[in-house]
C-alpha cells in the first residue's frame, strides 16, 4: 500500500538550506551515505554481540557503490541492520531527529568498546545536494519486517510503499541532477571515496554498472557463440567415438573460475588503519609505508608518535616528523582529522595546535563534538583539551628522546628545530616544556644548550651569544673565532630571527650578536692609548674616505692580536635588525638613522697590520689609495658580494697590484 506524506521539518523546504549553507563541500554526500551504511553495519554487529541478532556465517559486511552514467544514478548498498517502516518514518521523515541518539539510549548500558556515530541527523539529506530524486529500499534485520520503498523528489513530499526486495540492508539511489553527472563517473566517485572513506571500517566496493552490463552482454554473446561451435563439434564426435567424455565442459568451468578470480573485487579502503592498531603491533616498516602512502611523500619521516588515549577522551593517531630537505623547504604539513575512521577534513585549526600543522599525521577522535554536518565543530573546552593533550604528547616524546636517546635527538635536531622553535613561539606551554632541551649547533659541530654555551663563554664574552646566520658569508669571522678559541652557534633558518628575539625576551640579560656584529675584545691585543686611537682613527678615516670617495665611511682602529688581519667589516646588530625589519615592512628606501639605529657598517682596521701601518706612515705614499681601496673591498668581500661596478674595479686593481710585482 502506498502512502504519501509531508516531511516534518520546521522550515517549508529544507533542501535549499542543505544545498547552499549546510555543506560547503558537495563531495561529502558520498561520505555521509557511506558512513551511514557503516553505522548501520556497526549497529547490526552490536546487536549480534548483544544476542539480539544472529549473524549469517561467512557473510562479509560491506558497502557497495554502483554508478551508471547511462541511467545517471549512483546507488549505495549496505548490508547493515536496515529499517522498518516505522524507522524510516522516524529517522528519515522526521528529519530533525537523530536515530543514533535513540539507539545509544537504548543500548548505552550494554555497549561494548566501539563507538556509535550519533550526530544531529541530517547526513542522509545531503544526497539532495546532487540528486533530483532519491529512493530508499530497505529491509530491517527484524524478523517479519516488511521491506520498504521510499521516494522523494527533493520537495517536502515523499511516498512510501512496501517493496519486494527482502534482503536485509539498505540501498539508497540518487537520480543525479544534470549539473552533478560527474558523480556517475567512476574516477570521480573513486576519488571522493579515496578522500573521505579510505579508512572506513567496512569494505567499500565500487561497481561500474554500465561496464558490468556491457561485459555481461559480451560474455553472453561469446557463450552463445561457443555453444554453437560445441554443438557442431559434439555431433561430429558422437558420430566418431560414441559416448566419449566431454572434457571441454570441465575445462570451461575452470576457466570461468580463474577468470572470476582475476576479477575478484578489491575494496577501495583499508578497514584497519595503522593508527587503530596497538602501537606494539606496528613495525617501523608499516609506519613508513603508511606515511608514504597517505602523504605521498617519498622521503622517510624522521620519527613518529603513535597517540593512543582512552581516558578522559578517546583519541588515536600518528604524528610524523617529516624530513626537511633544505632550510628553504616550506614548512607545510597536513594533519588529517578523522571521526571513527571517517575523514572530516585536513588541518582543522581548532583541534590541532597551529604549530603541529607543520607535521604530517592523522588524528582520529570519535568523541569530537561535531555538529550538523560532520565538518562543523562545536568549539568548546573539550576541543582545547584535545589540543593540549596532543601538544603535551609531542613535548613528552621530544624530551624523552633527549633524555634517553640523545644521539638521535642531535641527529634530527637540524630538521626538528624549525618546527620546535615555531612551537615555542606559538605555544607558551610547549615552550616551557622544551626550554631545557633546545640545542644550538656550535662552530665545532657540537650540539649544546644555551646554558652550556653561556657557561663556556662566561669569562671571555659574558652573556653574549655569537651566532652565524650564513656560513659562507661569515667564514672569515668564523675562522677568527676559531683561532681565538671562541665559540658561536649556527642560527641560519628563517625562523631564527623571531626565535632570537623571543629568547632575548625570555633571558633578559643575554644578548645575541651576529658573528660580524662587533669585534669582541678578545681579538684585541694590547689596547691602544686614547691619543693613539684618536690619531690613527683621524688619519685613517681621512685616507680611506678620500680613496673610496665615501664620506660616510665609519672607520675604527684596533690593535688586533693577529697581525695578518688587515681590515674587517662589522655590521651593527641593532641597525642590521632594524634594516631587516624595515625590509620586511617594505620600508627599504628609508634611512635607519631616522629610527636611531645608527650606521650599519664599520670598517675596522688593525693597527698592527703592516699595510695599515704603511698608510699611517705614508700619508703621501704613491700606492696609498690603491691599498685603501683594496683593503676596503677585501673587508666587504669577506662579508657580502661586491656590486658589479665595485667588482670590476676590484679585479682591475688586483691586476694592477700584481703588475707592480714584476
Ligand atoms: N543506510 C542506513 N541504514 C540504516 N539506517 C539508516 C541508514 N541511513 C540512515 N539511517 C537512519 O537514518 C538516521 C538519519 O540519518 P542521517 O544521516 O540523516 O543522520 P545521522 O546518521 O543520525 O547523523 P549524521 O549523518 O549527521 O552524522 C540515522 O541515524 C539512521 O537511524
Amino acid at each position: 500500500m502506498e502512502r504519501q506524506g509531508n516531511l516534518s521539518i520546521n522550515s517549508d523546504n529544507i533542501f535549499p538550506i542543505i544545498k547552499k549553507w549546510l555543506y560547503s563541500d558537495q563531495d561529502i554526500f558520498i561520505r555521509e551515505l557511506i558512513s551511514n551504511g557503516c553505522d548501520a553495519i556497526t549497529k547490526l554487529k552490536k546487536l549480534a554481540v548483544m544476542g539480539d541478532y544472529e549473524e549469517v556465517e561467512g557473510e562479509e559486511y560491506k558497502i557497495e557503490v554502483y554508478a551508471s552514467a547511462k541511467d545517471k544514478t549512483l546507488t549505495f548498498v549496505d548490508n547493515g541492520l536496515g529499517m522498518t517502516e516505522e524507522e524510516v518514518d522516524k529517522y528519515i521523515n522526521q528529519i530533525a531527529f537523530s536515530g543514533a541518539t535513540d539507539f545509544i539510549n537504548k543500548y548505552k548500558d550494554k555497549a561494548g568498546d566501539e563507538q556509535i556515530i550519533g550526530h544531529f541527523g541530517l547526513g542522509f539529506y545531503s544526497a539532495f545536494m546532487v540528486a533530483d530524486k532519491v529512493t530508499i529500499e530497505t529491509c530491517s534485520y527484524k524478523e517479519g519486517a516488511k521491506p520498504v520503498y521510499w521516494e522523494c523528489d527533493g520537495g517536502t513530499n515523499y511516498t512510501m510503499s512496501e517493496s519486494d526486495d527482502d534482503i536485509r540492508g539498505t540501498a539508497i539511489t540518487l537520480y543525479l541532477n544534470e549539473d552533478c553527472l560527474e558523480y556517475a563517473n567512476e574516477y570521480r566517485v573513486k576519488e571522493v571515496i579515496q578522500k573521505y572513506c579510505a579508512f572506513m571500517p567496512y569494505n567499500i566496493y565500487f561497481i561500474n554498472e554500465d561496464k558490468e552490463e556491457e561485459e555481461a552482454a559480451k560474455k553472453e554473446a561469446e557463450k552463445k557463440e561457443k555453444d554453437k561451435v560445441i554443438e557442431v563439434d559434439t555431433t561430429q564426435e558422437d558420430e566418431l567415438v560414441g559416448d566419449a567424455p566431454k572434457k571441454d565442459e570441465a575445462e570451461e568451468k575452470k576457466e570461468d573460475a580463474t577468470e572470476e578470480k582475476k576479477e575478484e573485487r578489491k575494496p577501495l579502503n583499508d578497514t584497519n588503519p595503522l593508527w587503530m592498531r596497538n602501537p606494539k603491533d606496528c613495525t617501523d616498516e608499516q609506519y613508513i609505508d603508511f606515511y608514504q602512502h597517505v602523504f605521498l611523500d617519498f622521503k622517510k619521516p624522521l620519527f613518529w608518535i603513535h597517540l593512543n588515549m582512552d581516558y578522559p577522551f578517546n583519541l588515536k593517531g600518528i604524528l610524523y616528523f617529516p624530513k626537511i630537505n633544505t632550510q628553504y623547504d616550506q614548512l607545510e604539513g597536513t594533519i588529517k582529522l578523522y571521526n571513527n575512521q571517517v575523514f572530516i577534513a585536513d588541518n582543522i585549526k581548532e583541534v590541532i595546535p597551529e604549530f603541529l600543522l607543520l607535521l604530517k599525521g592523522v588524528i582520529d577522535c570519535p568523541d569530537l563534538p561535531l555538529n550538523v554536518s560532520r565538518s562543523a565543530l562545536q568549539n568548546d573546552g573539550f576541543v582545547k583539551k584535545i589540543s593540549d593533550y596532543i601538544t603535551k604528547k609531542v613535548a613528552d616524546k621530544l624530551t624523552g628522546m633527549y633524555k634517553n636517546n640523545k644521539e638521535d635527538y642531535e641527529k634530527y635536531w637540524d630538521d626538528l628545530s624549525p618546527f620546535i622553535k615555531f612551537g615555542c613561539l606559538k605555544d607558551e606551554k610547549f615552550c616551557d616544556k622544551m626550554t631545557d632541551y633546545m640545542l644550538f649547533k656550535d662552530i665545532n659541530g657540537k650540539y649544546i644548550t644555551l646554558p652550556e654555551y653561556l657557561e663556556e663563554g662566561k669569562e671571555k664574552y659574558e652573556n653574549k651569544v655569537f651566532y652565524i646566520s650564513d656560513e659562507v658569508a661569515q667564514s672569515q669571522y668564523i675562522n677568527m673565532f676559531k683561532e681565538e678559541g671562541m665559540n658561536a652557534v649556527y642560527l641560519t633558518h628563517n625562523i631564527d630571527n623571531p626565535y632570537i628575539t623571543h629568547l632575548e625576551g625570555k633571558n633578559e640579560n643575554v644578548k645575541f650578536l651576529r658573528i660580524d656584529a662587533d669585534l669582541a675584545d678578545n681579538f684585541v691585543g694590547e689596547k691602544l692609548t686614547e691619543e693613539q686611537t684618536k690619531e690613527y682613527t683621524d688619519k685613517l678615516s681621512e685616507a680611506f674616505k678620500k680613496a673610496t670617495g665615501n664620506d660616510k665611511l665609519v672607520v675604527k682602529v684596533e690593535s688586533m692580536k693577529n697581525e695578518n688581519v688587515s681590515s674587517v667589516l662589522t655590521v651593527s646588530e641593532e641597525s642590521r635588525r632594524m634594516m631587516e625589519m624595515m625590509r620586511v615592512y617594505n620600508m627599504g628606501g628609508m634611512d635607519p638613522n631616522m629610527f636611531g639605529a645608527g650606521e650599519a657598517e664599520t670598517l675596522v682596521l688593525n693597527a698592527n697590520n703592516k699595510l695599515v701601518k704603511y698608510i699611517l706612515d705614508n700619508p703621501e705614499g704613491e700606492y696609498k689609495d690603491m691599498i685603501c681601496n683594496q683593503l676596503y673591498d677585501l673587508a666587504v668581500l669577506a662579508n657580502k658580494p661586491l656590486s658589479a661596478e665595485k667588482m670590476t674595479a676590484f679585479v682591475k686593481r688586483s691586476n694592477d697590484l700584481l703588475g707592480l710585482l714584476i
